[in-house]
């Protein structure tokens, strides 16, 4: 069986790696370069990145191949985000770079000559009626199935993660017996390239600074000042500048540029518990065919965190609408509704909140 491995360095592919040599196979192994857009070359961190991957490749006797995806990137990912927080939404570049670059450009480049494609994120693949669904990992901290929630079936049925079986402390463990280089490097901060950038620094470049107001919905009180309604997003707390809060974002005039905050931990205001979902995507199917008309009993997260919320998912004309009795907090549009089996065992697809 031809396998590459998507190895960016750190700790958990270089263990797929080391997990795939142990079961006997010889996987072709690639980095993906994506570099600043203003730079020609790579910063430190992405050096050491593959540093290690090479040093990983050396240890095993694999070749390593190094995937140029940099204009991809700046041209797919950071344009939808700049395009999305530009229109006032919260976008997820993790789960579109996931989609168009990892399993998108390099599938089409190079992925589609090998029959699976491993790489390090904490998800699992399930065999279900001959069909391959996406499905959660092992440990509920670690699950990326949230960010993997936008590929299509032939992605999901050529993907191999070796690591959704395993604890993240079990991995770490495996790693530093194996004496890996990466053992004992810190986990990446985020999925994607944007992730490792300073999030601010990037939307100032694009979208530059302007001044506008921020007030205290419930009284209309003028609080202080921003520096763009696209520095701030629905449910955010951190970051205001305000004193006597806690504050958090609850809605934003993008043609006034007015971003409008509630205060206290538990305002009504920052929860609803219902939102729509357009262009819904199923990954591998639509499992609920029969029921198309009544409610179907799913989990659900509309942003990163272990826990799984319960709600129903109705089908209407226009899309799909999530129904919950959790208060959800901070539903930002622009964000994924990922929704999973009743159980938590499936991700079968999601749908970008509308507004
Ligand atoms: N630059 C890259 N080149 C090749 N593959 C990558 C790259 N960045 C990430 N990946 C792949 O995507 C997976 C998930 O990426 P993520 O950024 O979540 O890293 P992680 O969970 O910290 O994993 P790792 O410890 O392997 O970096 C990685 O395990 C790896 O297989």
């Amino acid at each position: 069986m031809n396998i590459a491995v998507l190895l960016s360095g750190g700790v958990d592919s270089s263990v797929v790696v080391h997990l795939l040599c142990e079961q006997g196979y010889r996987p072709s192994l690639f980095y993906i370069r994506i570099g600043r857009d203003d730079t020609d070359y790579m910063d430190c961190s992405a050096e050491e990145d593959l540093e290690m991957a090479s040093a990983i490749a050396r240890r095993y006797g694999l070749s390593l191949e190094v995937v140029d995806l940099h204009r991809e990137y700046w041209d797919n990912v950071a344009a939808y985000a700049i395009d999305k927080i530009r229109r006032g939404l919260t976008p997820n570049p993790d789960v579109m770079c996931n989609k168009l670059i990892k399993f998108g450009c390099f599938e089409r480049q190079v992925g589609r000559e090998f029959d699976f494609t491993a790489t390090g994120h904490y998800a699992t693949t399930v065999l279900l009626d001959g069909k391959t669904w996406l499905g959660t990992a092992v440990d509920p901290i670690k699950d990326q199935t949230d960010f993997l929630a936008q590929i299509d079936y032939l992605q999901v049925s050529r993907l191999m993660f070796p690591l959704g079986g395993l604890m993240k402390q079990e991995v770490r463990d495996i790693a530093l017996r194996a004496g890996l280089p990466s053992a004992r490097r810190r986990d990446s901060q985020g999925i994607c390239f944007l992730g490792k950038i300073n999030y601010n620094d990037f939307v100032r470049r694009f979208l530059g600074e302007r001044e506008g107001d921020i007030i205290e919905l419930e009284t209309g009180k003028k609080l202080g000042k921003h520096r763009g309604y696209w520095f701030h997003t629905i449910g955010q707390r951190k970051g205001l500048g305000l004193g006597g809060g806690p504050w958090f974002v609850v809605r934003k005039d993008i043609e006034g540029n007015v971003i409008y905050v509630s205060r206290g931990y538990d305002t009504e205001l920052q929860f609803g518990n219902e939102f729509r979902m357009r262009d819904f995507h199923f990954i591998t199917d639509n499992p609920w065919k029969k029921e198309e008309n009544g409610a179907v009993e799913v989990t659900f997260k509309i942003r990163h965190t272990p826990e799984f919320m319960k709600g129903r998912l109705f089908r209407e004309p226009e899309g799909y609408r999530i129904v919950s009795d959790e208060k959800l907090q901070g539903i930002a549009p622009g964000q994924f509704g990922v929704i999973y089996d009743s159980a938590s065992r499936l991700c079968v697809g999601s749908g970008e909140i509308g507004l």
